[in-house]
């Protein structure tokens, strides 16, 4: 172990699902930490804001999608340890939302069956959540 503390980083992501059980993923841009892995939309948790609050606005931002707080149902956590932060990230799901979702930032998206999320290179912290989301769909 380390004698140095990392800071813990709250990150609020999102399984997005649609009427075919796929879930949203969206590639990380070029420039960006681990670009091109596929992660869930999402983002850090901003002074002032739920986590619940911080995904409403991501997901407007990013997709360009409405949903509402009352949509968003907690279904698991990611907590990982990278180089120079420890990631907590609470994982919700939702199925109620307005518009189709767009990469707004440039970035690819993908609608994917559970089944085939292991095709998609995920960040390390992702892991543990594909099989939760494999048993859930
Ligand atoms: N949105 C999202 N972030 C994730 C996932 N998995 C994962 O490790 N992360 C990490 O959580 C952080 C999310 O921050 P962000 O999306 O707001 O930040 P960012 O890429 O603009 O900034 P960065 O380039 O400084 O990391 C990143 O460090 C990202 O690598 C995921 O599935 N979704």
């Amino acid at each position: 172990m380390s004698d140095v503390k990392k800071p813990i980083l709250l990150v609020a992501a999102c399984a997005l699902v649609d009427t075919d059980n796929r879930i949203l993923l969206a590639q990380r841009p070029e420039g960006k930490s681990l670009a091109g892995l596929w992660e869930f939309p999402g983002g850090k948790v901003e002074a002032g804001e739920t986590p619940e609050e911080t995904l409403v606005r991501e997901l407007e931002e990013e997709l360009g999608i409405k949903t509402k707080v009352a949509c968003l149902a907690p279904l698991t956590f990611a907590s990982h340890t990278y180089e120079t932060f420890h990631l907590l990230m609470p994982l919700y799901i939702c199925r109620r939302y307005e518009g189709i979702p767009q990469g707004r930032e440039g970035q690819a998206i993908k609608w994917v069956k559970a089944k085939a999320l292991r095709e998609y290179p995920m960040p390390p912290a992702d892991e543990p959540l594909i099989p939760v989301l494999q048993d859930l769909l």
